[in-house]
């Protein structure tokens, strides 16, 4: 990590939250050695309102819990032709109507266009705002294809590729997800600020 102006010391590893095993995975691929950190699963309350604060909420109160620095992320899915909804509250709706009542949700519209959006939170602790990154990848919503292993993955098909998210290949996605595009400002954001961590991550 190249450190440019004054280098801040973390005492410890960055704790990101999270209990979904799939973000978890992704996150680990995309940033390698990049940053030093560690997972925890917490239960904390989400908030209503616009991908920002929702996130920016989340880390604040991650960063009271863990009393240390900690990494959020939320992911929405919005839908052009309603107004960016289900966003947000994309796990609740697919949860209750599947990959099917989603696209359902679409008919009556010619406009099936749709954005991924990624907003990840990093605080340094309880007592620093925390700073959001958010990536955005644009594509539209299709019948489910390919394998059902993550979440929308199957009927989200991003601009330019002939494949679902769930088609691709694992490092494919990677390379053009919103959740990388997001990880890649998190990344700069380290570089830049020249965090140095005190103890090595165990991971
Ligand atoms: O990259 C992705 N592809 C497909 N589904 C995703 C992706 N990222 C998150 N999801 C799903 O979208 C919803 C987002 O909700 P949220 O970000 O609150 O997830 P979480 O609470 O499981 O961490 C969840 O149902 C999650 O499984
Ligand atoms: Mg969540």
């Amino acid at each position: 990590m190249e450190a440019a102006g004054r280098a801040v010391l973390v005492s410890r590893p960055v704790t990101f939250v999270t209990g979904n095993a799939k973000k978890l995975e992704e996150v680990k691929a995309i940033l390698g050695q990049s940053i030093p950190f560690q997972s925890l699963k917490l239960d904390l309350p989400e908030l209503q309102g616009e991908p920002e604060e929702i996130s920016k909420e989340k880390a604040r109160l991650a960063a009271v819990q863990v009393n240390g620095p900690v990494l959020v992320e939320d992911t929405c899915l919005c839908f052009n032709a309603l107004k960016g909804l289900p966003g947000p509250y994309i796990k609740w709706f697919l949860q209750k109507i599947g990959h099917e009542g989603l696209n359902n949700l679409l008919m009556a519209y010619e406009d099936k266009s749709a954005y991924a959006l990624c907003a990840f939170s990093f605080a340094l602790g309880p007592d620093v705002e925390p700073i959001t990154f958010l990536g955005k990848t644009p594509g539209k919503i299709v019948p489910a294809r390919g394998p059902n292993d993550f979440g929308w993955d199957p009927i989200f098909q991003p601009d330019g590729y002939d494949q679902t998210y769930a088609e691709m290949p694992k490092e494919e996605k990677n390379k053009i997800s919103h959740r990388y595009r997001a990880l890649a400002m998190v990344k700069s954001h380290f570089a830049e600020a020249g965090y140095s961590f005190s103890t090595p991550s165990k991971e």
